[in-house]
């Protein structure tokens, strides 16, 4: 299912708050559609840890100077896609609640959207993707035949991310992650450049009683249900 018969590559959009299961979800459903998977929460994380907050305080011609030495690449590597940042491949130093933290500050800015989103829209034309964010249906690709929406109580998020940290090894206190997870969400939905809300014709899923596997299922049946009328 690479092409469909509206514009460019077929696209699937994932948008959601913070720690609502987008990567889970996105990475498996490519791997189910067989086309690629884009964690745009990747590349504002790795420009943060990269640039620093004081990428705030430059000026228009100053950022323009710096994306221009900026490079976003999607490469498949055996059957995964990784992404990389200037020629590195972005690994797992971007999992951090500090480098989500930054990466929510430096997405307020919105020359850095601009040029994030620049990188995005040329991904998606070289390939058919599942891409997940914030702004994936409403902004990057509001063409896109299916757009999602993932929605669960903070305290289900923040619970399934402690348990994850946790099972890692990092010492993380569940009630910082709620308050990390609560702050996003108040930055990320209320800020003035592409707030985090679902397009209006996306299909909102609240994931909060549901386990992966049921929330998988939800979504495949409705590609199946677009893939249908596409024909
Ligand atoms: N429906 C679910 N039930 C139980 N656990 C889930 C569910 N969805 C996701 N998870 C788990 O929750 C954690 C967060 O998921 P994930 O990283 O995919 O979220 P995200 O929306 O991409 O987060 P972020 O926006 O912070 O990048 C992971 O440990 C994942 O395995
Ligand atoms: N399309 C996007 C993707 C991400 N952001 C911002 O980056 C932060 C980190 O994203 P994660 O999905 O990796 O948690 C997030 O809190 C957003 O502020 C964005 O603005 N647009």
């Amino acid at each position: 299912m690479r092409e469909f018969a509206g514009k460019g590559n077929f696209i699937v959009t994932i948008d959601g708050p913070a720690g609502v299961g987008k990567s889970t979800l996105a990475k498996r459903l490519a791997k189910h559609l067989g086309i690629a998977y884009l964690d745009t929460g990747a590349m504002y994380r790795s420009l943060a840890l990269h640039a620093g907050a004081g990428v705030a305080d430059l000026s228009d011609a100053e950022m323009r100077e710096m994306f221009t030495a900026y490079s976003y690449a999607l490469k498949k590597e055996d059957d995964q896609y990784a992404l990389y940042f200037n020629g590195k491949k972005i690994g797992e130093e971007i999992r951090t609640e500090k480098a989500g933290r930054l990466a929510s500050v430096v997405a307020k800015i919105p020359e850095v959207r601009k040029a994030l989103q620049k990188f995005q829209r040329e991904i998606g034309e070289e390939t058919a993707l599942v891409a997940e964010g914030r702004d994936m249906g409403t902004v990057v690709f509001p063409y896109a035949p299916v757009k999602f929406f993932l929605d669960a109580r903070p305290e289900v998020r923040a619970k399934r991310r402690y348990d994850e940290l946790t099972g890692k090894g990092q010492q993380e206190k569940y009630e910082d992650i709620l308050q990390n997870i609560i702050a996003r969400d108040e930055q990320d939905r209320n800020r003035a450049a592409d707030p985090l809300a679902p397009h209006e014709n996306a299909i909102i899923v609240d994931t909060s009683e549901l386990d992966i596997e049921g929330v998988f299922q939800e979504l495949v049946r409705h590609c199946q249900i677009v893939a249908a009328g596409d024909k």
